[in-house]
């Protein structure tokens, strides 16, 4: 129990109608799950107005309300709290409900299109190897060490995240890696966090449904270095020409990071083979188990947020040199001589960057397959952008369904057809069913080849119409490669 007064603490009020002294039991956005005496903070949303549903939040025992226009009726008993920003507002209330954990661990926020992921899990290791109590808040999974708590979003809810450090403050932890992605951001699912620094990988095509336009979505990812506290650090990708605009107007310090133009943390590739990178960083030269260009970015990341959490930069590389990557991005499974790969390309970027990277390793007439599709209930114009990246960077394409959620899967698949030229129908197929796209890509395949399996990486799902189906591209790749390679 907490007093409602003290949950306010440096919310932004407009008006209070009742006793603020009241002890509130939980802080609850959602009416579905109020309970007796809960503070029930109506939230406008994309799909509904939480404030449609205060009536049923006082119905379920809510005691407090917290909103940005007050019901007509009043009800006696009720506390009732007007606000500038409820989602803001919630946030806030939660961080001050769990006692300000971000106060007590040291937080840094990962944004970007492609390597959020990427770059959090690496750090969550790497801080764990040497020797912190260290929490993940993650797409694939958050983590207090070793413990898993699945994940349900990339970012989750302001008050999951503000429960979840308080378990990692009660834990011991001192460090929290974690992702913002850009719809948090916007939807204030950070408010209230105290951050220890920020970091931004890049910007590229996605999610043009829910943010309108690229200059809405890139403000999106802004917000989070405009909002950074003065002792807090920023680290910047030189190479993207975004990154600066980043930091624009941070009142905290910033450093970059790249490969190509100036930076404070600056690589060189010495090889790139698939079996991991080698990096010249400060004239040291020291071995990855990461593949792709584009990882290097993201272990430079990775490398500059610890050497600014004060960290030693030869310890740092030592360790890092041992770490994998995250699950589901670029696995590998070689079975009967045919190599499939898993990976989490879901924008025309990482699609582009994965395929490129494969590309550079084959040495012969080797083939390679790409199965892809797109989610549905997405942005619908990276479709047939990341159908033409597919067709032009393989031998041949075969589109499939992805996640297609409450869309039905030949429309999703007929856009990503219309981003095929005349000239290059001939080297795709569309199988709706993924199973037996994957299937029918390994029956194409011979000795050598490759097979991309793009998309999905660790998901173990296929969402349709609501319902989540047990899906694994790893699973079905490894199955159905002993089954028809005889192995
Ligand atoms: C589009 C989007 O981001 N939606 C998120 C948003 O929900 P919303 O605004 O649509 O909510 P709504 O359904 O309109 O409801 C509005 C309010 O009314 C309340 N309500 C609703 C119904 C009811 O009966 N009672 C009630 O009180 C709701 O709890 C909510 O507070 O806020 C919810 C609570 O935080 C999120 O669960 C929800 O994520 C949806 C499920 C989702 O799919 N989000 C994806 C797109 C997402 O967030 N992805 C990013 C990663 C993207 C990336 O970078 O790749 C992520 O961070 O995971
Ligand atoms: N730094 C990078 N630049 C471009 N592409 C990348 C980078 N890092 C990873 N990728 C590609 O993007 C895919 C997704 O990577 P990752 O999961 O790390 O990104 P994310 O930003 O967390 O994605 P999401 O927004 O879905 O959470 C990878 O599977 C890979 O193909
Ligand atoms: N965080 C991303 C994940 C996309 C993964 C892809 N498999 C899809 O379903 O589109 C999103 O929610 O847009
Ligand atoms: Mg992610």
């Amino acid at each position: 129990m907490n007093v409602l007064k003290d949950i306010l603490y440096k919310v932004s009020l407009t008006s209070t109608i009742g006793d603020m002294e009241r002890r509130v039991s939980d802080i609850v956005f959602d009416s579905r799950k109020v309970s007796a005496n809960a503070a029930f903070v109506a939230v406008p949303g994309t799909q509904v107005d939480g404030h449609d549903f205060i009536q049923t939040a006082l119905e379920m025992g809510a005691s407090t309300v917290v909103c940005e226009r007050l019901p007509e009726q009043l009800k006696e008993d009720v506390t009732y709290v007007q606000v500038v920003s409820s989602a803001k507002a919630l946030g806030i209330m939660a961080s001050n409900f769990y006692g300000n954990p971000s106060d007590k661990i040291k937080v840094v926020a990962v944004t970007g299109t492609n390597g959020k992921t990427t770059t959090v899990t690496l750090l969550h290791q790497l801080f764990v190897r040497m020797g912190y109590s260290t929490g993940l808040l993650s797409t694939v999974e958050n983590k207090i060490n070793e413990e898993v708590i699945p994940s349900t979003h990339t970012t989750p809810d302001a008050v999951s995240v503000q429960a979840l450090l308080r378990k990692m403050v009660d834990a011991g932890c001192t460090h929290c890696f974690m992702e913002a992605s850009s719809h948090a951001i916007v939807q204030e699912r950070i408010a209230g966090l105290k951050l220890a620094g920020a970091v931004f990988t890049n910007i590229t095509h996605d999610h043009l449904d829910y943010h309108g336009t690229f200059d809405e979505y890139i403000k999106a990812k802004k917000k989070l270095f405009d909002e950074l506290p003065k002792d807090a650090f920023a680290l910047v990708n030189a190479d993207d020409k975004r990154g600066m605009v980043m930091v624009q107007n941070c009142k905290g310090t910033y450093q970059t990071f790249g490969l190509k133009s100036a930076a404070d943390f600056k690589a060189k590739i010495l090889s790139n083979t698939l079996e991991g990178l080698e990096l010249d960083i400060n004239g040291k030269l020291i071995w990855f188990r990461m593949i792709g260009s584009f990882n290097a970015y993201n272990l430079l990341g990775v490398l500059g947020v610890a050497v600014l959490l004060g960290e030693d930069e030869e310890e740092v590389l030592r360790q890092l040199s041992g770490i994998k990557g995250a699950k589901g991005r670029f696995d590998r499974i070689s079975i009967g001589g045919i190599t499939a790969i898993v990976d989490y390309a879901h924008t025309p970027d990482a699609l582009d960057n994965v395929l490129k990277t494969i590309n550079a390793f084959r040495t012969g007439n080797e083939q390679l397959i790409t199965v892809v599709g797109c989610g549905g209930n997405r942005d619908k114009t990276k479709r047939p952008t990341m159908a033409k990246i597919a067709v032009s960077e393989s031998t041949k394409a075969i589109f499939t369904s992805d996640n297609p959620r409450f869309e039905e899967p030949m429309e999703i698949l007929r856009d990503m057809q219309a981003g095929v030229g005349p000239s290059e129908v001939r080297k795709t197929l569309t199988i709706e069913d993924r199973r037996e796209a994957i299937k029918t890509a390994i029956m194409l395949s011979q000795k050598g080849d490759i097979i991309l399996i793009a998309g999905k990486g660790h998901e173990d799902y296929q969402e349709i119409k609501g319902v989540k189906h047990h899906f694994d591209d790893a699973e079905v790749a490894t199955e159905l490669l002993t089954q028809l390679t005889g192995n």
